[in-house]
């Protein structure tokens, strides 16, 4: 099988666009590192960041290397794997390796759900590009505490995955833990083929030999300075409806895998999503109806491992593996067409800094919340009829009776207010679309949940909480938000939810 994109419609200004990039030679640039391609004021960043184009020879001595060590703790009885990542650091694996338990989340229950696995069979990977990012920190934390409790030695269950010469590398060189590295030419959101998702992937069971052979046969076609190329006809396909059509829906099936689209939408959100442009991209749970319902323009794909042309919108086809090497590469070619360097995320670092400045003051907890109606109220009143809504739901993402009342909400939040209305788990997605919320098309309002109802959970060796840490991150991305003007309502409550019981009966 070969990757292709199939039913996109062909009018002249794709014409334009795929011509541009095969006379730019951008697709053969790109392969041959050639960090010139998004002009003067990114190729410095670029110049370190397109390790991931020459990815087999690494990948696959990774790939040996984890198999051994699959192997290893097979032999010691250690059958479950625990990852702790946040965006580029999870989500490829997430989607190579659907049955591994990831934690993500800051939530005080999600947390404790994850520690109160079998630990006596259990290794935690810990993996963190920049070995900086707190939440993985603060799970490595929790994890070493945990496992000290019952009397197992920390240094042979934690396994690091990290960028050579980190914070993390060094702590874990000088607590004896196992650390893999990854190049460190090669991006969070570009690491699907690196140790970063391959590790985690092959540790839960996954055949990492045959993604990383389907991605490199797929190379050749995906380097070809040819209008043929799927990865050049993706970037103009989506480039065309711009700025109008900046909604891209993504619809995955099972032939493939129903969360690919997670990891499209940090890969499409981050890299496009700043000064002021950008494409949404919005995964959609499988048998959700999308565009359907609302009347701002979108981009309708479908992932698929079959051959099939949708009846709406455009397919694009091929394995996993092909499939992460094409987006990427379809990615890196709309940084050129929109005129964005697409390896930076320049709005991410600054909620991060307005959540660090948030804890451990009062104002975490003190925040008013709007009554229901009050909030649909503003809602109403502040959503752009062209635009998005947002919501950034603090919860417990791990409990599937909470993930469907909240798709529940925004299906039906989709329907009234007539706009598409994306989700993301905080604090997830201030890892991967919480870029494009805030330095992209300033067309979105926000609908922040946050549940402050759970019993809260120390992080060993901080005087804060995990529950804290939680409402400072989505404090520090609301203040961020207004910053930049747009319109964000904050429920916290208690009773979460029942207050979304109330939304979803009076909307
Ligand atoms: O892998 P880490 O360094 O922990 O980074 C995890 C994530 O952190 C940031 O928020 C970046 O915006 C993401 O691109 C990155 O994937």
């Amino acid at each position: 099988m070969t990757p292709a994109v199939l039913g996109a419609q062909r009018d002249a200004r794709f014409e334009e666009l795929l011509e541009r990039l095969v006379s730019e030679r951008f697709a053969s640039r790109l392969f041959a590192k050639d960090a010139t391609i998004w002009g003067p004021a990114a190729s410095a960043e670029a110049a370190v960041r397109l390790g991931w184009t020459n990815f087999e020879a690494e990948a696959l001595s990774i790939i040996s290397e984890a198999v051994a060590l699959r192997s290893s703790l097979a032999a010691v009885g250690i059958t479950n794997i625990v990852l702790c990542g946040m965006g580029g650091s999870s989500l490829a694996p997430m989607v190579i390796a659907p049955n591994l338990r990831v934690l993500d989340s800051t939530h005080p229950d999600a947390v404790r759900e994850a520690l109160s696995a079998d630990l006596q069979h259990t290794a935690v990977v810990v993996s963190s590009k920049s070995g900086t990012t707190i939440e993985t920190l603060s799970h490595r934390a929790a994890f070493e505490h945990a496992f000290a409790a019952q009397g197992i030695d920390p240094a042979e269950r934690i396994i690091v995955i990290t960028d050579p010469g980190s914070e993390l590398e060094l702590l874990a060189d000088s607590s004896g833990m196992r650390c893999f590295n990854a190049d460190p030419h090669t991006g969070g959101r570009f690491s699907a083929l690196t140790a970063f998702g391959l590790v985690p992937s092959v540790l839960a069971g996954a055949d990492g030999q045959r993604l990383v052979r389907d991605a490199a046969m797929a190379r050749p076609q995906l380097s070809e300075d040819s209008a043929e190329n799927p990865a050049l006809i993706l970037a103009a396909v989506i480039a065309a409806g711009l700025p109008q059509q900046f909604v891209l829906e993504l619809h995955g099936d099972a032939s493939l895998s129903e969360t690919f689209g997670m990891w499209i939408e940090q890969l499409i959100a981050e890299s496009t999503g700043k000064d002021g442009k950008g494409i949404l991209p919005i995964s959609y749970p499988p048998g959700r109806e999308g565009a359907a319902s609302y009347t701002t323009a979108a981009e309708r794909v479908h992932l698929t491992a079959d051959l099939a042309q949708p009846d709406e919108g455009f397919a694009v086809s091929g394995t996993l593996g092909e499939q992460f090497l094409l987006w990427e590469v379809a990615t890196a070619a709309l940084g050129l067409l929109l005129g964005v360097d697409p390896f930076t995320q320049p709005d991410v670092e600054s909620a991060k800094r307005a959540a660090r400045q948030m804890i451990g003051t009062e104002d975490i907890r003190t925040e008013l919340s709007p009554s229901p109606t009050e909030a649909l109220q503003q809602l109403r009143s502040t959503i752009n009829s062209d635009g998005y809504l947002a919501i950034q739901a603090y919860v417990n993402s791990s409990s599937p009776t909470v993930n469907e009342l909240i798709e529940e909400l925004r299906s039906k939040l989709e329907q009234k207010l007539r706009v598409p209305v994306a989700l993301g788990m905080g604090p997830r997605y201030l890892h991967s679309t919480g870029q494009i919320h805030k330095g992209g098309p300033s067309v979105g309002s926000f609908l922040q949940l946050i549940d402050a109802g759970a019993e809260d959970q120390a992080i060993p060796g901080s005087d804060s909480t995990f529950g804290e840490l939680m409402l400072a991150q989505a404090q520090g991305d609301a203040t961020v938000l207004r910053e930049r003007g747009r319109h964000v309502c904050t429920v916290r409550s208690g009773r979460l939810t029942e207050y979304i019981q109330t939304l979803l009966n009076d909307l």
